[in-house]
């Protein structure tokens, strides 16, 4: 019955767009101390709570929450791809946990998951295949979206569903901070791209996909040259936000409403909900505390670049 959390915002630009070495040298060193933590933590399960960019989950049926019962990664912007060892048997009980719980969460025996997912477990485990995963999905970028009060609650059943097993558990939360990347959205698709965020042709075709990884990283070498040219990033509110779950005030975030944070920190800054929902699951152990914060604009990533870890106080 014990607990680590880590949260780590993710950027499918590493490696396409990088921001100098010494900036590049400081993330790394913050991303491998935390590998090394949870290296030592040794956990025996995984929950991962992350959104998806319109690789996995479509408007044909969008839910808010959904967990994987079994789960592929597509290798999207040379992300890992393959089969995430998820435990069966174990992910239905935490399904029919949540289930009884009030908390009407989908579920899925076929789940597709891009960067979002992948990129924590490559950077934070060495690899997807590592530990066992329970995948969490939280809809934070097709409107309408789940607010932070319903993904706090989401949190705090699966983290009474964890507490109740005998096993050393990691939970990750993956995304945000502040950031709006080029995410198409249905209300300004035309016919072609509606038909895709339907979920038409899942799987993209290799030049659709080229196109679309070669559109993010435009976007990402012009927001370098002029931070006008995409939502800015908003470091004040990051830090905020950093701070508001590292003294465990959850439930002031419950206020906040959608629009208003888009405003605030971009659109895909709704994907702090899986933050919100990591840590949420980390109270349900009890009081906790929280180290190594780091942070960083970087508009390379065009990310408002987050990591912190945590752990219940003993
Ligand atoms: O997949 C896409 O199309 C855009 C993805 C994307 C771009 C920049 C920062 C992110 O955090 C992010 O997820
Ligand atoms: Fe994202």
């Amino acid at each position: 019955m014990s607990v680590y959390l880590h949260c780590l915002s993710h950027t499918p630009l590493i490696g396409h767009v990088d921001p100098a070495p010494a900036v590049l040298a400081e993330v790394d060193a913050s991303i491998a101390a935390a590998r090394e933590r949870i290296a030592r933590f040794d956990p025996e399960l995984v929950i991962l709570f992350s959104p998806d960019h319109y690789n996995g989950f479509f408007y044909d049926i969008m839910p808010s929450f959904c967990i994987g019962m079994a789960a592929r990664a597509i290798g999207d912007f040379g992300s890992a791809a393959g089969e995430l060892p998820v435990p069966r048997a174990l992910a239905e009980d935490c399904a029919r946990s949540v289930l009884a719980q009030g908390i009407d969460a989908a579920v899925s025996y076929r789940m597709q998951v891009d960067h979002g997912f992948a990129q924590p477990l490559e950077f934070l485990m060495g690899g997807i295949d590592r530990v066992p995963v329970i995948p969490v999905f939280i809809n934070s970028v097709a409107v309408p979206l789940p607010g932070f009060q319903r993904a706090r609650l989401l949190g705090e059943a699966i983290g009474r569903f964890a507490r109740s097993l005998d096993k050393r558990v990691l939970l990750i939360g993956s995304g945000g901070l502040s950031h709006q990347p080029p995410v198409p959205e249905l209300a300004t698709a035309n016919e072609h791209l509606a038909d895709r965020l339907k979920g038409s042709g899942r799987d993209l075709p290799v030049e659709e996909r080229e196109a679309r990884t070669q559109r993010v990283i435009a976007a990402a070498r012009a927001f370098v040259d002029d931070q006008h040219s995409l939502y800015p990033l908003n470091p004040d509110w990051d830090r905020q936000f950093m701070a508001t779950l590292a003294e465990g005030r959850l439930a002031e975030l419950d206020g906040l409403g959608n629009e208003e944070l888009s405003a605030l920190a971009g659109k895909s800054a709704n994907e702090v909900k899986t933050w919100v929902a990591a840590f949420a699951a980390l109270s349900a152990y009890g009081p906790y505390g929280a180290d190594h914060g780091y942070y960083r604009a970087i508009p390379e990533w065009i990310a408002g670049f987050g990591s912190i870890s945590a752990a219940p106080l003993r």
